[in-house]
């Protein structure tokens, strides 16, 4: 487990291009005339486990939405500032945005599998992209239900529908269909919030395994859970970054009172 979890850490005031996923600059945004996100400036770093924490409502979920610009289904949302993902600030207006969602899969707290079978969820995307080749969908099924720790539990039955399966396995198939168009970027709304203690080890055990791959950011209300797996972890309070910093950092020496008083529970 250890060995799982273990962390190198990065200063994350002097990261360069290459070792951010996401720079984030002075982002804001407003749901009509409500703020809910003010001047963030925050690098994500490539390939780790960044962990968003902070209290119910204070703009987490809004916050990993502009990364793959969900936001944008909200015709009363407005934002400013630079998301920039691989030297681009994909809020300009000429981003491919189905493209940007393909690099950057998204898997919300409660599990949704399509109305379909195991196998037509996991290559739903593939068959958008117009990969049609049954060998080639056989492979990366098989491939992204490997990486996604499911495999073995469903290769005899995949073409039965995906709503046979348990809520963990139903969100393994989903984390699987996100897998299965190689992102760069995987966020992860609250993902084991649903899920018993054992299937939410068996999901923080497949991060740990996905980071050598992707970059992850999870928004989790649970601090065990954050200080475990999470390389960082930023704290928002009502859409404001106030605390950033490697986890082990955050989570035993916290700079700001602020801070402090929510990882130990004293409010939210
Ligand atoms: N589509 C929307 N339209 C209007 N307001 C919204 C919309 N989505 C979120 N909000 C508001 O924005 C604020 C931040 O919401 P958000 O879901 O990002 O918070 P959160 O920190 O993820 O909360 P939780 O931990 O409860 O999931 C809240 O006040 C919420 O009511």
């Amino acid at each position: 487990m250890l060995t799982l979890f273990e962390r190198e850490s990065l200063d994350l005031e002097a990261l360069s291009e290459a070792q951010t996923a996401i720079n984030v600059k002075q982002l804001s945004l407003q749901f009509a005339s409500k703020q809910v996100l003010s001047e963030i400036t925050m690098r994500i770093p490539a390939q780790r486990i960044t962990a968003l924490v902070g209290q119910s409502g204070c703009g987490k979920s809004t916050l990993i939405s502009c990364f793959n610009r969900m936001n944008d289904l909200y015709s009363h949302c407005q934002y400013q500032g630079q998301v920039i993902i691989d030297g681009r600030d994909i809020n300009h207006r000429r981003e491919n945005v189905a493209q940007l969602r393909t690099r950057v899969g998204m898997v919300f707290q409660r599990p949704n599998p399509f109305p379909m079978s195991i196998f037509d969820n996991v290559c739903y995307g593939l068959r958008l992209q117009g990969i049609t080749l049954r060998r080639e969908l056989d492979d990366a099924v098989e491939q992204a239900l490997r990486d996604a720790a499911l495999w073995k539990e469903v290769k005899d039955r995949l073409f039965e529908p995906a709503n046979v399966l348990s809520g963990g396995q139903q969100q393994r198939l989903v984390i699987a269909r996100a897998l299965a168009l190689k992102p760069d970027i995987l966020l992860l709304d609250e993902p084991t919030s649903a899920l018993d203690p054992l299937t939410t080890l068996h999901i923080e055990e497949l991060m740990a395994h996905l980071k050598k791959r992707c970059t992850i950011i999870i928004v989790t209300h649970n601090m065990q859970q954050a200080a475990r797996v999470s390389d960082y972890t930023a704290f928002l309070h009502e859409g404001r970054l106030i605390e950033y910093a490697d986890s082990d950092t955050l989570f035993t020496t916290p700079r700001k009172k602020q801070t402090e008083d929510y990882i130990t529970g004293r409010y939210g």
